[in-house]
């Protein structure tokens, strides 16, 4: 599988150039999708003893295991590889829809892990994901990298965890180095939440 360059800047890429998406081998995605299964049933679980004093000594051993393999962050794969969930476990899981120059449309479910209170979305979830799919359309293709400087987010009404969502992105308007891009997030026809961004080409001595 080729990995793609989101930036235009040679050298410059959100994924690693020291290896290729056939190099994390056939059972990385998947491992990942357990773990955000696992992650959203231990949030919903009440656990005996006997199983929380099973699970610790497991993730003392893996953990033990990890060590071993840690590598520079250049070289690490979580957040540099072009899969669904880009290789890491911050970011909610989202699956795009429309892929244009200037917009992006998607839908993701929120788990159990990203609960709130009340079946809502933690609020800090939602500015991730917008930061996360408005910063790929921000440094897709054919764009210098760029950088958020601020991402100003309306709470329009309650968002529903284990229910399917859809998102929107699209430049606004490019003034200089100033990337203007907003976009949306909405359950049925409610809006969610929506977002204001302004993200900042990079001058040479940044990265
Ligand atoms: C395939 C897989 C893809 C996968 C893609 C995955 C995407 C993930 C994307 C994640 C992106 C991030 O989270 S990045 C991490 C979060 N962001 C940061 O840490 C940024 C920290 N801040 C900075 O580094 C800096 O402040 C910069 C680079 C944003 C700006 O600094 P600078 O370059 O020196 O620019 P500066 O001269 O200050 O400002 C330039 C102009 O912008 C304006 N400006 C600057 N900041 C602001 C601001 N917050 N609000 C309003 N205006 C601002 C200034 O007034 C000025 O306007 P005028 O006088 O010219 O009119």
């Amino acid at each position: 599988m080729e990995v793609a360059s989101a930036s235009a800047e040679p050298g410059r890429t959100w994924n690693s150039p020291h290896w290729t998406a056939d190099d994390i081998g056939p059972d990385f995605a998947p491992m990942l999708d357990a773990m955000r299964v696992f992650h959203h049933r231990l949030a919903g679980a009440r656990l005996p003893d006997d199983l929380t004093e099973e699970m610790r000594g497991i993730f003392e051993r893996l953990g033990e295991r990890l060590l071993e393999h840690q590598v520079p962050e250049e070289r690490q794969i979580a957040g540099r590889i072009d899969i669904p969930g880009r290789g890491q476990l911050l970011v909610p899981n989202y699956e795009l829809d429309a892929v244009e120059p200037d917009f992006l449309a998607g839908r993701l479910t929120y788990g159990r892990h990203f609960l709130g209170r009340n079946g809502a979305v933690y609020g800090g979830a939602i500015p991730l994901l917008f930061d996360s799919v408005l910063g790929r359309l921000a440094n897709g293709p054919g764009r210098p990298a760029s950088r958020t400087a601020y991402l100003h987010v309306d709470y329009r009404s309650i968002t529903p965890i284990e229910t399917e969502l859809r998102f929107t992105a699209e430049v606004a308007r490019q003034e200089g180095r100033k990337r203007f891009i907003r976009g949306t997030l909405s359950h049925g026809g409610t809006l969610c939440a929506d977002v204001d961004a302004l993200f900042l080409v990079l001058r040479p001595h940044q990265r």
